[in-house]
């Protein structure tokens, strides 16, 4: 059985608390026991998938004891997998010793129940193991609230378990909340608790909006880490802003979106943004739950996809990631690959152009920094382009647009036109000017300004 986990173990470490040292998040000894059971679709190849699974649940901090593999047709609507198999996970379980069934599949909920019945052990899919692994790695306010409140969606309707023996293992995998308190297994309660999270989450998006706004007045162009869990995008991270994020061999180490400010060569700045990494069949409540979290991605300039070159599993990890996004509706944001680890891989750090020049790949180690100098000079290639720059007249009756100009950028110079109009000096992510012809009715043409009022974005070297 497992000892209730201290939560004082995983809190201790401030966000701030740049490099925290690994074992204040390895679970403490005697970790719950765990039988693995990996569904064999015929999708994906199984003893990948189970590899991962596996990181999954040591993440979460099980000993895994056993695993299996489960051949089925068809998924058996009452246990999922067939009574055979649930006969087998029974005396695997007792061999083994095992307390906890994880299957790397979707439950429904009446699948779990009806499991853990016929095999007396907790059992838990796929998303519930992903959701106690964002529980332990929550540190910010909202990334709290946000994993709570999906978690708690997601035990609604799991609650009648029937089981007593289960009360009793409060706080084992999948039984731990990000907040103060254990998971409230009271259904009358679950309302409340629900409606107070959703209203003070409310409250702190409100806030972070402003922020953004604020940091939009600015004009730093927004950059954004995205990639696959444990791809290296705080390391990255660390390398290119300095800034000391906490770095794990382990699976959603980072949990919150962490910003720190960019300087590239020739003075110009960005935002440089980390994010949680992704993984394949994230559970849908949780994207529904970050994708807040995850406006800075949609919202970002550029994106830097971060791939580990050493994973045989990359290029469908990058697909995985490049379908969330489309989710997210960040599909459009330009992005520049990074293929990462290039040290375990014996390949030399190099970018890969497309045929007008332009940086489409960056190949380089985070760890040991070979290929970063190269990697700055590509984002600040990309983001000049990225940018517009020009004169545009607006006629008397386009106050909207001026407004709309204001807001996604920054205006240089604003005269008045003899017809009562305005001719504005704009320089604006060429994202939004695209927008704003397709979406909003602009007309007129960008010209090009006579002198640029900005100093040109260095990329000479
Ligand atoms: N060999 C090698 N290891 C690396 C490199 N970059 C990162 N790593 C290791 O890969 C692991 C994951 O790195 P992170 O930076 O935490 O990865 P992440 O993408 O931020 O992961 P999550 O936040 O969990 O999604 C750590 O053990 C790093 O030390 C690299 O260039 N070479
Ligand atoms: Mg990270």
């Amino acid at each position: 059985m497992s000892a209730p986990r201290n939560p004082a173990t995983n809190s201790g470490s401030a966000p701030g608390a740049a490099t925290a040292p690994a074992q204040l998040f390895e679970r403490p000894e005697g970790g719950e026991r765990a039988l693995l059971v990996q569904p064999e679709d015929g999708r994906t190849d199984p003893a990948e998938a189970l590899s991962e699974f596996e990181a999954l649940a040591a993440s979460a901090g099980a000993e895994v004891v056993g695993r299996l593999y489960g051949r089925r047709r068809a998924p058996d609507p009452r246990t999922f997998v067939g009574p055979g198999k649930v006969a087998e996970i029974r005396a695997a379980l007792a061999d083994a010793g095992g307390d906890l069934v994880l299957v790397n599949h979707a439950l429904s909920p009446a699948q779990e129940r009806n499991l853990e019945r016929e095999l007396e052990c907790r059992v838990l899919d796929r998303t519930g193991l992903i959701l106690d692994i964002f529980a332990q790695r929550a540190r910010s306010h909202e990334g709290k609230l946000q994993v709570e409140l999906a978690q708690l969606r997601h035990i609604a309707s799991r609650l009648v378990r029937g089981w007593s023996h289960l009360e009793r293992q409060k706080g084992g995998i999948g039984l731990r909340g990000p907040g103060e308190t254990q998971l409230e297994m009271d259904r009358r309660l679950l309302g409340g608790r629900i409606k107070q999270l959703e209203k003070r989450l409310g409250r702190v998006r409100r806030q972070r909006e402003q922020g953004r706004q604020a940091r939009r007045r600015r004009e730093l162009p927004a950059i954004s880490l995205v990639g696959y869990t444990n791809a290296g995008k705080s390391t990255l991270f660390n390398r290119v802003a300095e800034a000391g994020v906490y770095v794990a061999d382990q699976l959603f180490a980072t949990l919150d979106t962490t910003l720190r400010r960019l300087d590239l060569p020739g003075g110009e700045a960005a935002v440089l943004a980390d994010t949680v990494g992704f993984i394949r069949d994230l559970p849908p409540q949780l994207v529904a739950a970050f994708r807040s979290t995850l406006e800075e991605v949609v919202e970002a300039e550029l994106l830097l996809h971060v791939i580990d070159a050493s994973d045989p599993g990359r290029d469908d990890n990058a697909a995985e990631v490049d379908a969330v996004l489309a989710e997210l509706g960040a599909d459009e944001v330009p992005q520049l690959r990074v293929y990462n680890k290039v040290d375990l891989t014996g390949g030399d750090p190099h970018v890969e152009r497309d045929d007008s020049g332009r940086p489409v790949a960056v190949w380089l180690s985070a760890a040991s920094g070979a290929g970063i100098e190269a990697l700055i000079t590509a984002i600040s290639e990309r983001l000049s382009a990225a940018q517009a720059r020009g004169v545009v007249e607006l006629g008397p009756g386009e106050g909207r647009l001026r407004a709309r100009f204001y807001q996604l950028g920054e205006v240089l110079e604003e005269t008045i036109t003899d017809t009562g109009g305005v001719r504005l000096a704009v320089v604006l992510p060429r994202r939004e000017l695209e927008r704003l012809y397709r979406h909003e009715g602009l007309s007129a043409q960008l010209e090009p300004m006579a002198e640029p009022a900005l100093p040109e974005a260095v990329n000479a070297h």
